[in-house]
């Protein structure tokens, strides 16, 4: 779990409040504040995600990409820089395999002579580690595991 604060921002036109990125792990939970800033990419376009009272965001991230074998998407997502002299809180829930050691790839169930797998296997530990070595430029790491 992490609790995000974004405090106002004079000048937000010059930062962010985080960078383009997709969550590495299976889904996120996110409960957001009502000052708003969170923004997807859909179609080459940043929309926002406004704000709806006691509603939760879910994030599907790299991992679930994977197990997936691309049937859902990870979502690339940022946070603009908070212009609102209230402060910005979020609290992101990140749901991640317990167990970094076991091997992740495509489900078997859901391969066929059809829809072969689209990536290979890897340990959550490796993931997670290339995850925290490369900065957040919006460019998942779900290629770099794709055959
Ligand atoms: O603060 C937010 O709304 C999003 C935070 C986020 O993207 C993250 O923690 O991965
Ligand atoms: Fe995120």
């Amino acid at each position: 779990m992490v609790g995000h604060f974004y405090p106002h921002c004079p000048q937000p036109d010059l930062t962010v409040g985080i960078a383009s990125h997709t969550d590495p792990g299976v889904v996120t939970v996110l409960l957001q504040d009502q000052i708003g800033g969170l923004q997807v990419k859909y179609e080459e376009e940043w929309l926002d995600v406004k704000p709806v009272p006691g509603a939760l965001v879910i994030n599907v991230g790299d991992i679930f990409q994977i197990i997936s074998n691309d049937q859902y998407k990870s979502v690339e997502h940022r946070v603009l820089a908070n212009p609102s002299k209230d402060p910005r809180v979020s609290i992101a829930v990140f749901c991640n395999p317990s167990n970094r050691e076991n091997s992740f790839g495509p489900l078997p169930e859901l391969l066929s002579p059809q829809n072969p797998a689209q990536f290979r296997q890897f340990t959550f530990a490796d993931y997670m580690r290339r995850f925290f070595t490369k900065e957040l430029d919006g460019k998942s790491l779900v290629n770099y595991y794709r055959v």
